[in-house]
């Protein structure tokens, strides 16, 4: 069976479990010659692979699925700094070479065919809303709970069965500290309507530069926290802008709008000290009309009190037992990965970004404050003598948004090019205006007084507001 959703598959008893080859036994770091791994139906090979190690897999018979997404027969598929699973259905035989931090075959599957069914009530969910021609449209799904309990991966499986069956949904990432289509440091909304890649994910965006393979347009929202609940206020009200703008691509375009949405919240907001207010405001902002959450028992029952009286049902998702922490190391290793993706692209489609050379006159400059922006801030001012402090800029004020010319503090970071022209002052205005795309600051030349950025795109933004803040952090080696 290729397409999952489209028929459960039969109880299959955990059956025998045949490896062959050498060094089937993974030891932490250490180059595996090419071996064969027989997987029993509804078994998953979870894999840890870290950024400097590479890992293949190859199916040689049967079917197999990443998230939701198909392996492609006898291809070769590369990984590195995933942590992840191969899933199968019906069993399968997998082809495996390179290096692993670990690798398993993991027989507590039951979450899968909890999330297929999920799958099945969304596009039910969606064949209704096709056939009544009143109707407000699609599900509109929220996953919440903490982090690292597989949100994501739940999003993006259902995201890609929704595909294989013909519905185009429209994923929202909420989590500015990992991208989706856009480098972090991102809120951003795409509809997805073309299949997904296993290496890729969702793949690579146009804002990102030409690329070979189909692409899916993101709309994207700049919110350079390190947390979403840094700047609550902010972050709520992007995602009010977040929800104005899909509601409106979804108006113009029906099958979208019958496909409904599927919203990614980060760990964050799983905070009853807050009454889950933020969450309580996405599900106001977007109509939603299913709660999902995993990992968390008390979250699941304080939110069906809180919203069971709106006939929102909450439903508590399985937790897939594979599921992995991403450790402070791995989540920096993976926002520099997506940060050199957006401007190089990757190894199937790679990209070419051009420099920019900008005088400081011409650079209509703000930043965005926040405490992990004056902490690092502080960390570099402190490095240095005072001869360097005229190229240090201006402490934060208390302001959102300060006015500022560029400094070494930019050097290594990601400034979000604005829809808004270059003289609009109003913050409000500067906030919510959506993202053309990023630049990335190379140099800083206090002597010349001027900036050069690396963009994907060769031609010049033109007199548009750039922002600035303390996420992601300075990537340091992006150019050599
Ligand atoms: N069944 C599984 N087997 C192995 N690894 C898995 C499995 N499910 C998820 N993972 C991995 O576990 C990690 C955490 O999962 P995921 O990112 O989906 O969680 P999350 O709740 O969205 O986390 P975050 O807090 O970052 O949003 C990811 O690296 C994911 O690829």
């Amino acid at each position: 069976m290729a397409l999952p959703g489209l028929s459960l598959p039969g109880l299959g008893l955990a059956q025998s479990h045949v490896s062959t080859g050498s060094n089937i036994q993974s030891a932490s770091g250490v180059s595996q010659t090419a071996r064969q791994e027989d997987l029993p139906p509804r078994t998953e090979w979870r894999f840890e692979v870290n950024f400097q190690q590479q890992y293949t897999i190859k199916v040689l018979t049967g079917h197999a699925e990443l998230f939701g997404v198909e392996l492609a027969p006898n291809q070769v598929h590369n990984f590195s700094g995933v942590k992840g699973a191969v899933f199968t259905w019906q069993g399968c035989r997998l082809e495996l070479s390179g290096e692993a931090e670990s690798e398993y075959l993991g027989h507590e599957t039951d979450y899968a065919v909890e999330w297929l069914n999920v799958h099945g009530m969304l596009d039910t969910a969606r064949g209704d809303a096709q056939s009544t021609p009143s109707s407000e449209g699609g599900p509109r799904v929220l996953v919440v709970g903490p982090d690292f309990v597989g949100k994501s991966s739940l999003i993006r499986s259902l995201a890609a069965w929704g595909v294989q069956s013909g519905w185009t949904p429209t994923i929202i990432n909420a989590d500015p500290r990992e991208g989706l289509l856009a480098p972090p440091g991102s809120i951003s909304a795409v509809t997805v309507g073309s299949w997904m890649s296993v290496e890729d994910g969702y793949g690579i965006s146009p804002i990102s530069g030409p690329t070979v393979t189909p692409v899916k347009a993101p709309l994207i929202y700049h919110c350079p926290y390190a947390s979403a609940t840094e700047k609550p206020e902010i972050y709520k009200a992007l995602l009010t802008r977040t929800a104005l703008s899909v509601t409106n691509k979804l108006e113009e375009n029906l099958l979208a709008k019958q496909s409904g949405l599927i919203i990614d919240t980060p760990g964050a907001l799983n905070d009853p000290r807050s009454n889950y207010a933020t969450i309580a405001h996405i599900v106001s902002e977007f109509s939603i009309s299913l709660i999902l959450t995993l990992g968390s028992e008390r979250l699941s029952n304080d939110l069906s009190r809180r919203f069971t009286g709106d006939n929102i049902p909450v439903l508590r998702i399985a937790k897939p037992a594979g599921a992995a922490e991403k450790d402070a190391q791995f989540m920096k290793q993976l926002a520099n990965q997506q940060i050199r993706q957006y401007f190089f692209g990757t190894s199937k489609d790679p990209l070419n970004p051009h420099s920019h050379t900008i005088a400081f006159t011409d650079i209509n400059l703000w930043r965005a404050n926040s405490p992990s922006l004056t902490i690092a801030m502080n960390a570099t001012s402190s490095g240095m003598d005072d001869s360097d402090s005229d190229s240090y800029a201006s402490a934060p004020s208390t302001k959102d948004f300060d006015r500022v010319t560029p400094s070494q503090e930019m050097l290594g970071r990601l400034v979000a090019i604005k829809f808004c022209s270059g003289s609009e002052t109003d913050e409000v205005a500067i906030r919510d205006s959506a993202v053309m795309g990023y630049a990335y600051v190379s140099e800083v030349d206090e002597a010349k007084k001027r900036v050069r950025f690396l963009s994907p795109h060769p031609q010049r933004w033109g007199d548009r507001v750039m922002v600035w803040g303390g996420w992601p952090e300075a990537v340091v080696d992006l150019v050599g």
